[in-house]
């Protein structure tokens, strides 16, 4: 049985915890019953000797195996990871969704996208990740009462991501702890002015609001300050030709989208610049976790 699901770019500039779309790039584990336990990694995480022993897709998967099936099967794990760890780019999501759409299917049991999506909340308390980690595509997501509400639109094939991807991680969890306690209601206004015509305009398709629309005052400035020369990355991002350009998550990944005709020449720039970032085009998902039995 297989298992793979997608890299995630959340917030896309003042959609904090609100706003999050799925990209090409995934996390795959092939899961096989064997006499013993055992895990295999390839790509991210494999120089990590301790994810063999503590990691996070097993505890979660064995949560949730021990209590759906009475049997007491060994597996063989085997990992394939392209979503790099703690650098704004969903891992912590991947892992999350993996681990419980593997414990469902390794018993033969049909688990609904939006029942996955609400079982991963418990992981996760913000949706921006988890939602298109499941469904694919650009979501705008809220939790009400325990329950993930989202809305879902598919991206278009003419557009793609340019991910720049530092040499440096930044942990979810350190960098929420560096963002204010209070804002002002005019930084309040124009945090929801601007996501909302962000949302208005991936829902109608008008791209060239993207620039205007995806700037925010909530989190990026102070998250940024932490490396310094991500305001680089965004500006020669937009110059050279991005619809926008906003930090992926909480960092330290910056995420851009351009039409296909400009993402070469963007990538380029980019690279000629952070010589020691890993740059690359990727195009977008619009399915989600998907499991192959
Ligand atoms: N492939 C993986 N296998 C096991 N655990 C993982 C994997 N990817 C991420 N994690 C867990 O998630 C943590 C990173 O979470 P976080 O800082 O939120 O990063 P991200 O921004 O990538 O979601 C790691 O320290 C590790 O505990
Ligand atoms: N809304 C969250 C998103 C965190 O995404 P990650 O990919 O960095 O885990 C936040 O801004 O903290």
């Amino acid at each position: 049985m297989r298992v793979s699901v997608p890299a995630t770019s959340a917030n896309m500039g003042p959609g904090f915890d609100t706003l999050g779309i799925a990209l090409r790039m995934k996390n795959q584990v092939v899961i096989k019953p064997s006499k013993f336990h055992s895990v295999s990694l390839k790509g991210e995480g494999s120089n990590n000797p301790a994810l063999k022993d503590n990691n996070m897709f097993i505890s979660i998967f064995n949560d949730f195996y021990h209590n759906l099936s009475t049997k007491r099967r060994n597996f063989r794990f085997e990992f394939f990871n392209e979503v790099p760890m703690s650098r704004g780019l969903g891992s912590s999501s991947a892992v999350i969704v993996s681990a419980i759409a593997s414990a469902y299917a390794i018993e033969g049991i049909e688990l609904p996208k939006p029942k996955l999506l609400n079982l991963a909340l418990a992981y996760e308390n913000h949706p921006d990740n988890i939602t298109p980690a499941v469904m694919g595509g650009f979501n705008v997501a809220t939790v009400q009462d325990n329950e993930v509400k989202y809305i879902k639109k598919d991206m278009p094939k003419y557009l793609k991501a340019i991910v720049v991807i530092p040499n440096r991680p930044i942990s979810t969890h350190m960098s929420r702890k560096t963002l204010p306690y209070k804002y002002s209601k005019d930084d309040a206004v124009f945090n929801l002015s601007h996501a909302s015509l962000l949302t208005a305009a991936f829902m109608t398709e008008n791209w060239e609001m993207l620039r205007i629309a995806s700037q925010d005052k909530f989190h990026q400035k102070y998250r940024m300050k932490q490396m310094p020369e991500l305001f680089e990355v965004q500006k020669t991002s937009l110059k050279a030709g991005s619809l926008m350009s906003t930090l992926s998550g909480s960092g330290s990944t910056f995420f851009s989208i351009s039409h296909a005709d400009d993402c070469r020449k963007i990538e380029k720039e980019l690279k000629a610049k952070f010589p020691h970032f890993r740059v690359f085009v990727s195009d977008f998902d619009n399915y989600g976790v998907r499991v192959d039995k």
